[in-house]
């Protein structure tokens, strides 16, 4: 696979960008009414408008072509065939085998994946409605009314976003809670408004090696064990999800309270797998499916629709157009829903651990930019916080727009509000406000002369800053699993595009193995000399302020 700079695409888009970047997209909609109809694409209840962009319909086709070049149909069949496409760990990337509702056969080594993945789907069901059923009882018999689930990243991250997004489907009288930080404060604040006997913790790490979450768990055993006092009763309290059955049984859970996952299961990309047991426990196992659904609906959409109505390949292009053409460094993701008041989080490692590299599939140092910096903040909050940047800053930010026709809360005139000041922002960050119509306004308000002439710089809005527009009905589990689906195959076609493997993660390993070093530090006797003059004054100051208590 060649650099993608040297494309014949790329050098094209290359000579594109010269002669549209000084284009605005007030004109491009001027000429062209039919602009909507051409960018826009339905798939199901979902509208990607992308007619936003500075793109014309050459750009388009030039973006479509470097996915050619790119040989990205080729990747898109050794995904889902399960090809070792994480090459650095000599693994299958097969998230989409988790939510394969049409029992497709998939090989790994020779090996059909599904009968595995359809018996812990089937674990989890049991599992899952007999706690939520009130079969399942705690050790003095009472039924579960909290789950607390510890794990971090890959292992925190989905479910969390997943089951804010989808409250409105959660069992009443059984409450979620997620515990990640290794900072006590985290973990303390949690178990201060829980009982043991009405706890279920779900022990969440693919690994079961990670500090974090073994602390947490440990932490959690002990709380409840100083209330219980039987090990026995842990069989009851604790359940895990792993792919180390041999950690997880030194860790005192029975393996057959465990929940199996697979090496070809990435973290980030784990939500599908048993990983979603807290979604599972919370909305039931039915609405975890339809969540399949609609992954694996987003999957076929992405598998066999042609790239030019690809909402995932449309939306990796664009991302592409901005991050190496344009030198865009960001990216802004804003639902105007408070339910995906997680979404920017989540996809924060979705994407910036997956694409956040600097050395090519051919083990060569890049010369080219690769993942963005993902970023944002649910509407209307961010309007009132960062928007201003957005419109009059330096920086070109482009931004998903996020938002469902029907509320869940249809109060009053809150959602026609809402929606109006999602319409409004993309509005505003495409037209802006020429120095002509700043004018107008200023000397409507009766300013003249001097100070007008001073305020007006500050009135103008530049514009043409490019947004998507996602609408989709409702917030359902199907459309969010759909949504997700549609993120994850961006952030795969952008890898493809920039020749990385976006399913390692090396970059997390140097600061976990320093800080091995530095615990013993931190609890022995004594200055320590052995880091630089910064480090080593900072443990220095550490140590000396704690030893006076
Ligand atoms: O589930 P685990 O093994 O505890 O890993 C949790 C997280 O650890 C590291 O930060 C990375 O490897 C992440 O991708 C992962 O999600």
């Amino acid at each position: 696979m060649p650099s993608p700079t040297s494309l014949p695409s790329w050098k094209a888009l290359e000579s594109n960008y010269s002669s549209i970047s000084g284009i605005h997209l007030r004109e491009l909609f001027a000429q062209d009414p039919d602009r909507f109809n051409k960018f826009s694409v339905q798939f199901q209840d979902l509208l990607l408008d992308f007619s936003k962009n500075r793109i014309t319909s050459e750009t388009f086709a030039l973006l479509l072509k470097l996915a050619e070049e790119a040989d990205l149909k080729s990747w898109i069949e050794k995904m889902f065939s399960g090809e070792k496409i994480n090459e650095t760990e000599g693994r299958a990337v097969l998230h989409v085998a988790l939510r394969n509702r049409a029992d497709r056969p998939i090989f790994v080594d020779g090996k059909d994946v599904m009968p595995e993945v359809n018996r812990v789907l089937a674990q989890m069901r049991d599992f899952t409605e007999s706690v939520r059923n009130g079969e399942w009882k705690g050790y003095t018999g009472k039924t579960i009314t909290d789950v607390v689930n510890i794990g971090i990243g890959g292992s925190d991250l989905g479910p969390y976003m997943v089951t804010e997004a989808l409250k409105p489907y959660g069992k009443p009288g059984l409450s979620v809670h997620f515990v990640s930080n290794v900072d006590g404060t985290h973990i303390a604040e949690t178990l201060k408004k829980l009982q043991p006997e009405t706890t279920l913790f779900v022990i969440a790490s693919k690994t079961f090696t990670t500090q974090e979450t073994i602390t947490n768990a440990i932490t959690a055993k002990n709380w409840f064990l100083e209330t219980a006092k039987d090990n026995a009763a842990i069989a009851k309290h604790f359940v895990a999800i792993s792919t180390n059955a041999k950690a997880v049984s030194a860790f005192g859970i029975d393996t057959k309270n465990m929940f199996e996952f697979w090496d070809w299961v990435g973290g980030r990309y784990s939500l599908w797998s048993a990983i979603g047991l807290s979604i599972a426990l919370f909305i039931g196992i039915d609405g975890f499916e339809a969540l399949l659904t609609g992954a694996h609906e987003m999957d076929e959409h992405f598998r066999q629709t042609p790239f030019e109505k690809n909402i995932p390949v449309i939306l990796a292009l664009l991302g592409v157009w901005y991050n190496n053409f344009f030198g865009a460094e960001s990216h802004a993701v804003l639902p105007y829903d408070q339910y995906l008041h997680r979404l920017p989080a989540y996809l924060q490692q979705g994407d910036m651990e997956s694409n956040g590299k600097s050395v090519s599939r051919a083990n060569q140092k890049v010369d080219y930019a690769t993942g963005p910096i993902i970023w944002g903040e649910p509407g209307t909050n961010g309007q009132h916080a960062f928007y201003q940047l957005i419109h009059q800053g330096t920086k070109l930010i482009p931004a998903d727009f996020l938002a469902p026709i029907h509320s869940q809360n249809p109060i009053g005139e809150h959602h026609p509000i809402l929606l109006s000041n999602f319409f409004a922002q993309t509005e505003a960050l495409m037209k802006g406000k020429t120095p002509a119509e700043a004018r107008l306004e200023l000397e409507k308000s009766g300013l003249a002369g001097d100070a007008l002439e001073a305020l007006l710089p500050h009135k103008v809005f530049e514009g043409n800053k490019p947004t998507n527009s996602i609408l989709f009905e409702r917030l359902s589990p199907k459309t969010l699993g759909a949504l997700i689906a549609m993120y994850e195959h961006k952030i795969f076609v952008q890898g493809v595009i920039w020749n990385v493997n976006s399913y390692d993660q090396w970059g997390v390993e140097l600061g976990k193995q320093l800080a091995k070093v530095i615990l013993p530090e931190l609890k022995s006797e004594g200055e320590v000399a052995a880091h630089d003059a910064s480090t080593n004054g900072l443990i220095n100051f550490y140590k000396q302020v704690k030893a006076k208590g």
